[in-house]
């Protein structure tokens, strides 16, 4: 059974860059983003998860809200692994799927067919399946003979549409999803909703981040609010978006975001 536990866990980064004081005074401005102070070295640190415990287990949709900066992507990453604690411990059991920094691990100059094939192959799905759900996902990507070309000559939506594609042809146990952005023509846009809903259905556990009231709605059965790194509250989606909508930060949600799907953000 897939789990995910987060025990106290903090994540701190050092910034190294020269023009630390300016940076810290722009940083200093933020009013939601984590915190800021100096480590035993005199550089800038800043706590991007402070002390966050969770615990899911499988049918769990967690959607995490929170202000620009509050840590609702260092948590998707901490629980992806791609950041280490910098306290706490993290336990999960399960495979990941993050559908988020998707163009990562593409190879610009493999064609987009033997990309989805060797991402399928990352993911530990054999040759056999891929081939089977291969005509599935060309007809969603909708990119034809393009995908017999090398994926350096895609544009931004293209790679978007083999991405997601690719992403949500293998189930997943844990599906973790940051921000639903724009970046492709509308009509996309609502293929890709409808089909990021059935993915996220099939999972045993889903972490979506998300400004968008209805996405959270649609999909998560509890959220979880984050401010400058640290839990405010976790609860039933109601309850949550209740406090949270008091405090003025959820965005209205008008019908025409309604449409906005997690695609990631990509990272080429
Ligand atoms: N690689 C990094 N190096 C330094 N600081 C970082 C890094 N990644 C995130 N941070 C800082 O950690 C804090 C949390 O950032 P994070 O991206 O997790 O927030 P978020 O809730 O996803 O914000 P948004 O909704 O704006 O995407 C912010 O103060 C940010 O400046």
């Amino acid at each position: 059974m897939a789990q995910i536990h987060l025990d106290q866990v903090s994540v701190d980064f050092v910034i190294y860059q020269g023009s630390g004081r300016s940076l810290k005074k722009t940083l200093l401005h933020s009013s939601t983003s984590g915190i800021i102070r100096h480590d035993a070295q005199h550089r800038i640190q800043v706590q991007a998860l402070d002390k966050v415990s969770i615990q899911l287990e499988h049918g769990d949709r967690l959607g995490l809200i929170g202000g620009n900066g509050a840590g609702k992507t260092t948590l998707l990453r901490t629980i992806a692994g791609v950041y280490e604690p910098t306290a706490g411990r993290i336990r999960v059991e399960g495979k990941i799927t993050p559908l988020f920094d998707l163009s990562i691990g593409f190879d610009g100059d493999a064609s987009g067919y033997d990309n989805i094939r060797m991402r399928a192959a990352y993911l530990g799905v054999s040759r056999e399946e891929i081939e089977r759900k291969m005509d599935d996902i060309a007809a969603f990507t909708e990119l034809g003979g393009h995908l017999d070309l090398p994926v350096r000559t895609y544009s931004a939506g293209m790679m978007l549409r083999l991405a997601f594609g690719a992403a949500t042809a293998i189930d997943a146990e844990i599906l973790l999803m940051d921000e639903w952005i724009a970046v492709s023509d509308a009509q996309f846009l609502e293929k890709a909703e409808r089909r990021a809903a059935e993915f996220a259905g099939r999972a045993s556990i889903l972490v979506v981040a998300s400004h968008v009231e209805s996405v959270l709605r649609r999909l998560c059965n509890k959220v979880l609010w984050l401010e400058n790194g640290h839990v405010v509250k976790i609860g039933p989606v109601d309850e949550v978006l209740t406090e949270y909508r008091q405090n003025q930060h959820l965005d209205a949600a008008p019908a025409n975001r309604d449409l906005e799907p997690t695609v990631g953000k990509l990272t080429m």
